[in-house]
């Protein structure tokens, strides 16, 4: 059975002429039938915002704060719920949705909420004059987010954005448009005013392009790919909205001879979580040569271990992609790179024994420099492996593509650690570990992997208009 969802504009529920449908990637079975939003939507959306803006803005931080604390007690109520609703639209695991995913939801709200709350009011004086800092709110922000961590991404942006005081049109990607809709409950649940938060659902291009192209939108953050990146700023420039944008990458991981092998190896295979649909998975492998032959039996093992199937069972390690447009999309690489003369060590292919959107496990070797499966983003469960012989060439490969998002390294040599890491164009680098991830750090990348910065004081910084006022000397008549 599928059930109906809205869009969610200033407090109310709204539908659109015409529909499509939500389908599940673990069956490829209908979920849900859509609202299929577009310009007029959009500007029903951005008008509420709008009008919610003064009233929100005005809000003390105390108040803004108890409110997203609000929130993530209701995430928290929910994490079953979501967490299943999460699985069934985007296919990945429901163990890391329980125990990792929605938690960090809930933690998202927390951190932005406190943060808010330690935010500086800068003052200090010049020649008398008062000089005072202060973090205003910018305005209506237009978020557009992807399919791989549809509810943890957004809230990256939509926590941020509402601690500052903006008020925000979100738009979810269409292949997972269901717990951006479950959050419209959650928000009204936790006492946010209507207007503050909206959702219009929709295809890219219908909505995201007069999203981002109003006039009413003083803030646009994005995270996917780097082409819809380019259409957004050129919807953006006419208006010289200030963008935000998390984008792809290629991430490398580079394996020195003096590293621990079996750590290396499990560092490797982490690549696959997701089913490689994650925009810092470090794809690419690149091995210092006397540790190769060893390296590659050993991980092939493991890969070949990797238990792929139903997301929804707690054993499975890896689940389906997303859509079948993207399995196609995954596979058009693949059968490139054969073409071109790299060797599938393992996996090359779908899994015909599950059928439909799931794919094997890949790992090629002998792929030629330069070519396609070692510069672009496949966003799959492939990665290449390819040797280096010096330090030198490792920071030099590693560099060696348009992205800078992430990078890791394994090595066991605590100088080259820091001679190297502070050489690759990265915006996070790991050291002897994965996915280790902090709200207090910047996240963002280097290059075409984005502009910008998530986290910390860095999200308030794009959500704020920063302002100083500076006041000159009272007379003596004023302060009377
Ligand atoms: N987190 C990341 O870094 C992500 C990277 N990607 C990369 O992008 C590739 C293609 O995936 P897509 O789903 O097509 O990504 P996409 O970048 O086109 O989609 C992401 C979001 O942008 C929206 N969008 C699409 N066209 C738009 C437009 N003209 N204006 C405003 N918004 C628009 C989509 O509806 C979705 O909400 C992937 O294979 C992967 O390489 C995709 C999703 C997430
Ligand atoms: O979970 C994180 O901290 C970061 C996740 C980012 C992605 O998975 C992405 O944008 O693809």
């Amino acid at each position: 059975m599928t059930f109906e969802v809205r869009h969610w504009i200033g407090g109310e529920r709204v539908g659109s002429a015409e529909t499509f449908t939500d389908v599940s990637p673990i069956d490829e079975q209908p979920i849900a039938e859509v609202a299929r939003g577009g310009a007029a939507e959009v500007d029903l959306a951005v008008a509420a915002a709008a009008r919610a803006f003064p009233a929100w803005a005005r809000t003390s931080r105390e108040e803004r704060a108890r409110l997203l604390h609000a929130v993530a007690d209701g995430v928290e109520k929910r994490i079953e719920e979501l967490a299943q609703l999460e699985t069934s639209d985007n296919g990945a695991l429901i163990r890391s949705h329980r125990r990792g995913v929605m938690p960090r939801v809930a933690h998202n709200f927390r951190f932005f909420a406190d943060r808010l709350l330690r935010l500086g009011h800068e003052d200090f004086e010049t020649r008398g004059h008062r000089n005072h800092v202060s973090w205003d709110p910018a305005g209506v922000c237009a978020l557009i987010t992807p399919w791989n961590a549809p509810l943890m991404l957004a809230t990256w942006k939509i926590a941020p954005a509402l601690a500052a005081g903006d008020t925000v049109v979100l738009k979810p990607a269409e292949w997972t448009p269901l717990t951006a809709s479950l959050l419209a409950d959650i928000m009204v649940e936790a006492g946010v005013p209507d207007g503050v938060f909206n959702v219009v659902q929709g295809y890219g291009a219908e909505v995201g392009g007069p999203l981002t192209a109003h006039p009413d939108v003083r803030r646009i953050s994005f995270t996917g790919s780097v082409p819809t990146a380019k259409t957004i700023a050129a919807a953006a420039a006419p208006n010289l909205t200030p963008l935000s944008l998390e984008l792809g990458g290629k991430s490398p991981l580079l394996i020195f001879a003096d590293a621990d092998l079996d750590l290396a190896v499990d560092l490797a295979v982490e690549q696959y979580d997701n089913a490689g649909q994650v925009c810092l998975a470090a794809t690419r492998l690149l091995v210092e040569s006397p540790i190769a032959d060893a390296f590659t039996e050993r991980l092939l093992a493991r890969v070949a271990e990797i238990r792929q199937g139903d997301p929804r069972e707690e054993s499975t390690d890896i689940g389906p992609q997303i859509h079948r447009r993207h399995v196609e999309r995954v596979d058009g690489f693949v059968r490139r790179a054969k073409e071109a003369g790299a060797r599938a060590l393992i996996g090359g292919g779908p899994n015909e024994d599950l059928g439909g959107l799931y794919y094997r496990p890949t790992l090629f070797a002998g792929a030629a420099e330069g070519s396609e499966i070692l510069t672009e983003e496949v966003f799959g469960p492939v990665l290449t492996l390819q040797t280096f012989d010096s330090e030198e060439q490792a920071v030099a490969m590693a560099n060696g593509t348009r992205y800078g998002l992430a990078a890791t390294l394994a090595t066991g040599d605590p100088e080259r650690a820091e001679r190297v890491s502070a050489r690759l164009v990265s915006g996070t680098t790991w050291v002897n570990c994965f996915f280790v991830r902090d709200l207090r750090a910047p996240f963002g990348g280097s290059r075409q992997s984005g502009m910008g910065r998530e986290g910390g004081d860095w999200s308030f910084d794009f959500y704020c208009d920063l302002k100083n006022t500076v006041t000159a000397p009272w007379a003596e008549q004023w302060e009377k």
